[in-house]
């Protein structure tokens, strides 16, 4: 069930001229700037497709929708979701799949104009590699019962799977939600015929999709916004389980379903289930009662001090309360047998309570590891009783080595995990960060381990976890490995880590997965049919992959290169910075908090959605509240305490661009390069624009005239090992996490506020800028800082460069890894580009041509320029 919710795809529909007033005003007006805004904060609030409709009358809709893709594929936090390329008119449709650059969805085809029509669409879909809503409708018209939603659906998959070989996983049904409670009995079984339906096309019609919009079901009670978001989540909450694994669903318009009043939640389900004849007219009735808000404000209420101690010990785990659990622990042991009971009983059954809340999405993040806490606090106080018996013998679900992997400093997202599985009773043995392969293979032969479990943050992670398998393999290691962390992917496991083991490698892609996933490991019962699952999909995978077809087509490096951006040199007259050469510069916290972005803070902690909207957030707001005012008094505390410090290395220099390079020269000795920075080239076909390379936004030297070029490292890292510890030793995961999370936001409110320094002061080409935080967040500048390592400059050694230039480790200390990662771990890097049409772009795809000359001008043998540039080479 777990893994259902968290597979749940979202939709966002906000860029649907039809659906939202205030989008269709702004592309009528042409607007498309502010157009983008409402993408990119449909992704930012966590949609993970966007829905895309043009169809208006007023619009030249196929040349609207071609434009506003164009524009979204060079955003790049908005182009990383696919699109659903959303139309009534099959020409824009059309228009649409062949600008669209990754996978995108076609909304919608069904059966309505016949077989043959179908089949056509279907046909070009799939050459376009894109997937496809199906909706649940043909000649006849659209299906209503479950008998027609299923007998289309099944019609429609087996003309696409057997007469055209279209990839099942490809098809998206939509059997189509319709109002309930309207006041006519015929469609009072409606929810329960999508919710049956859908049960049906999941176990009869394999690997399909099913999806939907959810607002319909709600229609009746238009202006009842608390009864329409308790319908929604009675119905999601059913049709999820029944196998519903997308829809349009807007987070703001959801109630978490077990904080429904009962008395509400009881009527909901009478009508969306269908439960009575006279549900409709109950659920009527009540509906005023909760016109206004209806929920009762919780004031704080100590009551349940006056229960049991087990459920006083309950009640703080779940509600991550450490203020009495010394007391409560200690009266608990004094009543145990032993004190080991203490734990295996009250303590664990209250972290089960945890685990299923969190299982079932009705907790968040934050509030597990809180929990957490409690629970270490109270083992830390039993732990002498229980030496002292020397009985000790808490049976543990299993035991995991975790580490992130060598080359890499990123812990958060391990660390998380290695919580959330202690919460579960699984013994986590963490390695820490940088761990070779041998020391964690070592580790788990010498601690009978279970399991090992392989963090990463950056690419060349990915490869130190193919070493770590093939070295698990050579040495027969055959325990189970897990592997995690952002760049990581199914396709990655499957493709490059799976095949050359002959032991179960499984991908978790978030903290709530581990548990289900280390549990079926474990289990004697559930392990061999859990793995040959795994190992069965992961063949799929690895088909599905070498059949891929390439996105896009690839031009070649030297017509790349004859695409490429320029402009008017000899009339560009490039600004000389105030200040020449590099400098150390510090700040102090009281300055970059006021920098800080704090929507990735959210995200660290698992809360979807904008600050500071996320505050107010109907679902995660009060837990947002909770940690944002927990994270401003660790800022006040350390802005006192000053034990975490802020530094950085800055540089100016006089520049050239030649072809792909960026010559750097001596601001002393102009005519002395001293540094070669080596970029990429976008070398796919494009509609219109050009193939970019950062060194394009340099003035070439062959124009006779200096330009300049800016370089930077900071960060906000040094101290937060020390305080992460100490946080640690005392059972305290919450704060250790709290304070990476909060390092790691100084670190980027450094980059922002010393970019800031940059543009206004020591090159002082934007003197005059005024911008507020949002603004600056938003990166309304002009100007860049692309950091090695993003997409536009993807090779990771190139942070080399930089630390060459500016001399980095010796005059501050930070360094680099072996596989080029920053250390400390909070840190941001990059180079400053200021012409006024600069701009972020993604490198993609290079051929076979472009590695070479790479390899050339890094004087790097074949195989050295395939190992960085690796993802690069692959669709
Ligand atoms: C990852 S965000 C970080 C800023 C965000 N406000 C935060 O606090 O997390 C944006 C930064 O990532 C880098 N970046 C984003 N897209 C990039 C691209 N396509 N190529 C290179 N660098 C990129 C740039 O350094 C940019 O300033």
């Amino acid at each position: 069930m777990t893994n259902q919710i968290a597979s749940f795809v979202n939709v966002g529909e906000r860029t649907n001229v039809t659906g939202s007033a205030a989008f269709k005003r702004l592309i009528l007006s042409e607007d498309y700037e502010a157009a983008l805004d409402v993408a990119r904060q449909q992704v930012e609030n966590g949609a993970q497709i966007i829905d895309i409709n043009m169809d208006e009358a007023m619009l030249d809709s196929e040349a609207a929708m071609v434009r506003f893709l164009n524009l979204i594929a060079s955003e790049p936090d908005i182009s990383r979701v696919p699109v659903m390329i959303d139309s009534s008119k099959w020409t824009v449709i059309e228009a649409g799949l062949k600008c669209v650059q990754g996978k995108a969805i076609v909304n919608s085809i069904s059966l309505k104009e016949g077989k043959a029509q179908f089949i056509e669409q279907a046909k070009k879909i799939k050459r376009y590699g894109a997937a496809a809503v199906v909706m649940a409708f043909d000649e006849t018209g659209q299906a209503d019962t479950q008998a027609r939603k299923f007998e289309i659906c099944k019609r429609s998959y087996d003309v696409l799977v057997n007469e055209i070989n279209f990839p099942p996983e490809d098809i998206i049904f939509d059997p189509n939600i319709f109002a309930v409670a309207t006041g006519i009995e015929e469609h009072n079984n409606y929810a329960v015929d999508f919710i049956e339906a859908t049960r049906q096309i999941r176990r009869e019609l394999p690997h399909c999709h099913v999806s939907g919009g959810l607002s319909n079901i709600s229609f009746s009670f238009r202006g009842n916004n608390p009864v329409r978001e308790a319908m929604h989540s009675v119905f999601l909450y059913y049709a999820i389980r029944a196998g519903m694994d997308m829809g349009i669903v807007n987070a703001g318009q959801l109630e978490v379903y077990d904080e429904i009043p009962v008395e509400l939640r009881d009527a909901v389900e009478d009508v969306i289930l269908n439960r009575r004849d006279d549900a409709t007219d109950r659920l009527l009735e009540l509906a005023p009662k909760y016109q206004g808000g209806g929920k009762v404000a919780q004031a704080e209420d100590l009551s349940w001090r006056e229960q049991d101690v087990n459920k006083r010990l309950e009640h703080a785990l779940v509600k991550g309360i450490t203020e009495y659990i010394i007391d409560d622990t200690e009266e608990a042991r004094q009543q145990a047998e032993r004190p080991l009971h203490v734990i295996e009983g009250p303590l664990m059954d209250g972290m089960n309570v945890v685990g299923d809340l969190f299982g079932e999405g009705k907790m968040f993040l934050p509030q597990v590891v809180k929990s957490a806490r409690v629970m270490k606090k109270a083992v830390a106080h039993l732990q002498p009783f229980i030496e002292e018996e020397k009985t000790a013998d808490s049976r543990s679900n299993g035991k995991i080595i975790m580490a992130t992997v060598k080359g890499d400093v990123h812990d958060i997202g391990k660390n998380i995990v290695g919580v959330v599985l202690q919460c579960n009773n699984f013994d986590v043995i963490d390695l820490g960060v940088m761990v070779p392969a041998a020391k964690i293979i070592q580790t788990a032969i010498h601690e009978k381990a279970d399991m090992i479990g392989l963090s990463g943050l950056i690419t060349p992670s990915l490869d130190e976890m193919v070493h770590v398998a093939a070295e698990m393999q050579r040495l027969g290691v055959d325990l189970p490995l897990l592997i995690g962390g952002a760049t990581t992917s199914k396709a990655h496991t499957a493709v490059k880590i799976e095949p050359a083991t002959g032991y179960p490698v499984v991908y978790v892609p978030n903290a709530s997965r581990a548990v289900g996933v280390c549990q079926k490991l474990i289990s004697d019962d559930a392990k061999p049919k859990y793995i040959a699952d795994i190992k069965a999909e992961y063949i799929k995978v690895r088909d599905q992959h070498a059949r891929k077809r390439p996105r896009t087509k690839s031009i070649s490096f030297e017509q790349a290169r004859a695409n490429r951006f320029t402009c008017d040199w000899s009339a560009y007259a490039p600004v000389k910075p105030r200040f020449l050469g590099s400098q150390t510069v510090t700040a102090d916290i009281a300055t970059l908090r006021n920098y800080i972005d704090w929507t990735p803070f959210f995200l660290t902690w698992s809360l979807a959605g904008k600050y500071p909207r996320i505050l107010e957030d109907e679902v995660v707001g009060a837990e947002a509240k909770s940690i944002f005012k927990d994270a401003n008094d660790m800022l006040d505390a350390l802005t006192k305490s000053k034990e975490l410090n802020a530094i950085g290395r800055v540089g100016l220099f006089p520049a050239n661009s030649q072809n792909e390079d960026v010559l750097v020269f001596d601001p002393q000795t102009p005519d002395k390069q001293i540094a070669t920075a080596h970029h990429l080239r976008q070398q796919t076909q494009k509609p219109k624009g050009a193939n970019n390379c950062l060194s394009d936004f340099v003035t070439p030297l062959d124009a006779n005239k200096r330009d300049y070029i800016g370089a930077f490292a900071v960060t906000a890292g040094f101290g937060e090992d020390a305080l992460a510890t100490a946080y640690e030793k005392d059972g305290d995961d919450y704060n250790s996490i709290m304070i990476k999370a909060i390092a790691d936001r100084l670190a980027e409110a450094f980059a922002e506020y010393l970019h800031e320094t940059v543009r206004k002061a020591l090159w002082g080409y934007a003197p005059d800028e005024a911008l507020d935080n949002e603004a600056l967040i938003r990166e309304k500048y002009q100007g860049i800082r692309p950091a090695p390592g993003y997409a536009a400059c993807p090779e990771h050694t190139e942070k080399q460069v930089i630390w060459d230039l500016l001399n980095v480790e010796e005059e501050i200390g930070m360094k680099l890894t072996s596989s080029y990662a920053m250390w400390p771990g909070a840190a941001v890097s990059g180079w400053y580009f200021a012409h006024p049409e600069s701009r972020y772009f993604a490198v993609a795809k290079i051929q076979q041509d472009q590695l070479e000359d790479y390899a050339t001008r890094k004087g790097w043998d074949a195989a050295t320029a395939e190992k960085w540039l690796m993802p690069n080479l692959q669709d």
